[in-house]
């Protein structure tokens, strides 16, 4: 029988000795390419695939823990995720919003941080208003009324309206810190007139929310500790993180006098690009949020998205069947994040609780938010993750685990609105990445932000 020969059985000396040879080089070469690639631990606790190409700030291969590669991710985005959810979220369905805007900071009261919490808002037209959520008498104000304290930018457009959505039940998201069923203080407010961008909420202020927020994660877990299911906290949060830095950059308020808005590239590479880790968290993210979408799709099928306008609603529950079952979807990225991999080990129970625990707290941390708008997107896009975390680990409080999953109006809006920011994140990296790149890399960061490109 014809033996295949491999560098280890028969042959002679100076062949083993070429086999010794080249296989010292490729031990050299990985270990050199893995070098090169941080961090090397996957919180699966399997050794990461090296990025295939020599420039780490390219994508490819893999997302990291998880089932899609960065170039499935970018083409399903563009031709299917990002149009689908673009016009989803205009629908009157996923437009309107109930949030307590109110600042009540259960964290630092005095610190006069909040001060903005009674901002005059806008409200928008009765007209924009779907039927059913305006109240039974009296209506809303027609006038428009301008704001009168903070920035313009910063301060949320919103009408208020007390009366719950039909055929929604009232529950409560074991993840986050406000009780959805309480309905005191809750105002509706039009996402589409509050779009997410750049508002001037900086400096010291937000930067302790942002500590705050990472002080309740694991981001100081050493790469050795098998902390997975942390480690998708914190990812969720640097890529939630990643997506607002992104939505700052892609609208920003260039020239303020002449209420000039554009692009800022240099703030996308500084805040951004530039660490490789919060673009991997972006696109981690995103699955993970897809993930969840798809996991819901017979709820999110059958959910009632009557609004009163029986032409708009069927095209919102065709949207939502489109995003669902879309075919290619479903053959390129058929489970964008495996959560079975999760909660495993012995301790699952009290780790799960553990972690329930600490993004109630940063869910908690949302009401600091000095800035009105940003507190507006800030607590949707929590509560979308609570959503998705619910989801996916559905369980209550008491750890009694996978009970039917049953979700409330706010909790869809805020999930499917949730993937389009984070959609439009990709879409925004994927297409400026590189000519940011080529711009503003080996230059110094500046944090004025004075290179900047008009739309
Ligand atoms: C909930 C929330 C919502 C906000 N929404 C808006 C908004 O809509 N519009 C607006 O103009 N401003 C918004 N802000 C403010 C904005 O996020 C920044 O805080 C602000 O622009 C100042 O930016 P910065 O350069 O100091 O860095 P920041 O973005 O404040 O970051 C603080 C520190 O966190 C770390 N960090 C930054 N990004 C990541 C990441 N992706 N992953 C891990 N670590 C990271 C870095 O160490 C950085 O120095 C919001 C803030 C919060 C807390």
């Amino acid at each position: 029988m014809g033996k295949v020969e491999t560098g280890g059985v028969g042959g002679g000396s100076c062949r083993r000795w070429l086999w010794a040879a080249g296989a010292l080089i490729a031990v050299l070469l990985a270990v050199t390419v893995s070098l090169r690639n941080v961090p090397k631990i996957s919180f699966f606790g399997i050794t990461e695939k090296p990025f295939e190409c020599s420039d780490s700030r390219k994508f490819t291969g893999m997302v990291e823990d998880c089932s899609c590669d960065y170039e499935t991710v970018d083409s399903l985005n563009k031709e299917m995720l990002h149009p689908i959810l673009q016009e989803l979220v205009t629908t009157p369905f996923f437009r309107y919003f109930k949030v307590k805007l109110w600042c009540d900071c259960p964290f630092w009261p005095d610190d006069g941080m909040c001060q903005l919490r009674d901002c005059t808002v806008c409200e928008c037209p009765e007209s924009e208003f779907p039927a059913p959520f305006k109240k039974p008498s009296g209506g809303l104000p027609t006038d428009d009324m301008i704001c009168q304290e903070g920035k313009p930018q910063a301060a949320v457009d919103r009408t208020l309206d007390t009366r719950a959505f039909r055929g929604w039940i009232e529950i409560d998201n074991p993840w986050t810190y406000d009780d959805e069923t309480d309905n005191a203080e809750m105002t509706y407010v039009n996402l589409q007139l509050n779009p997410e961008r750049y508002t001037g909420y900086t400096g010291s202020s937000a930067r302790r929310i942002w500590d705050a927020v990472y002080k309740e994660n694991c981001p100081k877990y050493p790469s050795e500790e098998l902390c997975q299911e942390k480690r998708v906290l914190y990812k969720l949060i640097s890529g939630l993180h990643s997506s607002i830095s992104v939505h700052i950059a892609s609208d920003y308020l260039i020239d303020e006098s002449n209420n000039l808005w554009g692009q800022n590239l240099e703030l996308l590479y500084d805040r951004v690009l530039r660490h490789p880790d919060r673009v991997r968290n972006l696109y981690f993210t995103f699955l993970f949020v897809l993930r969840a979408v798809t996991k819901a799709a017979d709820y999110l099928e059958q959910a009632d998205y009557d609004t009163g306008n029986p032409e708009e609603d069927l095209k919102t529950q065709s949207l939502v069947r489109q995003l669902l079952y879309n075919q290619k979807l479903q053959s390129a990225c058929p489970l964008p994040f495996d959560e079975a991999r999760l909660w495993q080990g012995e301790n699952g129970p009290e780790l799960k609780q553990q972690i329930q625990k600490q993004f109630k707290n940063i869910s908690a941390i949302m009401d600091c938010v000095g800035c009105e708008k940003c507190r507006l997107w800030g607590k949707l896009q929590v509560l979308g993750l609570a959503t998705s975390l619910k989801i996916l680990f559905s369980v209550d409080g008491k750890n009694r685990i996978y009970q039917p999953l049953q979700l409330q109006r706010n909790e869809v809006i805020s999930l499917l609105n949730l993937l389009n920011r984070l959609s439009e994140s990709v879409k925004f990296v994927h297409e400026e990445g590189p000519s940011a790149e080529k711009l503003f890399e080996g230059r110094m960061s500046s944090p004025t932000g004075k290179n900047t490109f008009l739309q």
